[in-house]
């Protein structure tokens, strides 16, 4: 199929098909940077903010709490995205997912600064999974300062196609074990500053999508979630999982320059993660664990010298 515009019937254009067309325009966006919204994830994360003012630097990733989407609610899709992408391809069916990411950051942004980010598509690629056929769309932005280029970051968001209506539902994700098992050290254990547990609640969902601003109806409507999406309960936001897994260094005062991160298979609210890191030379190799013996999510912390 020739690259070109999407037509107006793309309800059985294949994922393949949206991968060679889906080519929008790169947008640009400035925002002074508040420190507030760090307070918020500091207390999701029960922990005091790094970010107290003016000139304090966000810790890697921090920045996810800038830069919002604000659609109108008429502009929201059935999922709870918006409908018609912007960005974001539109597909028709869509069970839309975050997938994985990379960040190099040159310095951090901080608190006061005007900071510009410039955003394009970067690729998209149809691949075929164990799940079915999978749309990949890879979101590029960089961020300067005073023309200064400070972290250059790409986002991985993955599409799947609903079942039509009266085909069999696909299994989506690992069944909720029995809330009695928790993954974590055992009793007793010395703790370890490579392990941190955390219990991604309902309110803690809910808090996190409130800060980002994110309206995907799989972190909060239960009725939604299994019955439309598949999953056996409200999915924990990859980027929550990303932000957990950089305590790890952050609380040790590894100053992080690059990191990458994939999200292999979902996380469930009220099941217990684990969050651990192997430290190597230069940086951790890092895991996030929820039920069963496979990581939810791998990743690769790299450090500045110390
Ligand atoms: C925010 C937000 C949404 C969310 O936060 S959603 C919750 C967080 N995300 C997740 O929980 C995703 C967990 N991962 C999965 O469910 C599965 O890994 C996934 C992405 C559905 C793929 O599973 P499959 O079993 O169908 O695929 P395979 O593992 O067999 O892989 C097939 C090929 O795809 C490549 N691939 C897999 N994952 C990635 C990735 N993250 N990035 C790039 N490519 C990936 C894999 O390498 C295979 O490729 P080959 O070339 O080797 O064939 C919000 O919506 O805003």
């Amino acid at each position: 199929m020739a690259s070109g515009p999407i037509p107006a019937d793309s309800e059985d254009l294949p994922l393949s098909a949206w991968a060679q067309r889906w080519r929008p325009a790169g947008t640009s966006r400035e925002e002074t940077i508040a420190a507030d919204p760090s307070t918020a994830l500091a207390g999701l994360f029960d922990q005091s903010s790094p970010v107290r003012g003016d000139g304090d630097p966000l810790p890697p990733l921090w920045h996810w709490l800038h830069f919002l989407d604000r659609p109108a609610e008429s502009e929201l899709g059935p999922d709870g995205h918006l409908r018609d992408g912007g960005f974001l391809p539109p597909v028709p069916r869509r069970h839309r997912m975050f997938a994985g990411g990379r960040i190099d950051i040159d310095a951090p942004i901080r608190a006061g600064e005007r900071v510009r980010r410039e955003s394009r598509v970067a690729k998209v690629e149809a691949k075929t999974g164990r799940s079915g056929e999978l749309l990949f769309v890879t979101e590029e932005h960089v961020f300067t300062v005073d023309g200064r280029t400070r972290m250059t970051e790409q986002q991985d968001i993955v599409y799947r196609r609903a079942p039509l209506p009266g085909s069999a539902p696909r299994a989506a994700g690992t069944p909720a074990r029995d809330g009695t098992e928790e993954p974590g050290a055992a009793a007793g254990e010395a703790p370890d500053p490579w392990r941190l547990r955390l219990l991604p609640t309902p309110a803690m969902l809910f808090r996190f999508s409130a800060l980002t601003f994110n309206a995907h109806r799989i972190h909060y409507d239960h009725p939604y979630t299994t019955r439309v999406e598949g999953f056996p309960g409200l999915v924990v936001h990859g980027p929550l999982l990303a932000l957990g897994l950089l305590e790890l260094p952050r609380r040790l005062g590894r100053t992080v320059r690059h990191y990458s991160f994939r999200l292999r298979r979902p996380c469930f609210v009220d099941r217990p993660v684990l969050l651990t890191g192997t430290p190597a030379a230069e940086g951790a190799d890092l895991s996030a664990f929820g039920a069963g013996e496979e990581p939810a999510v791998t990743a690769r912390a790299e450090f500045a010298a110390p």
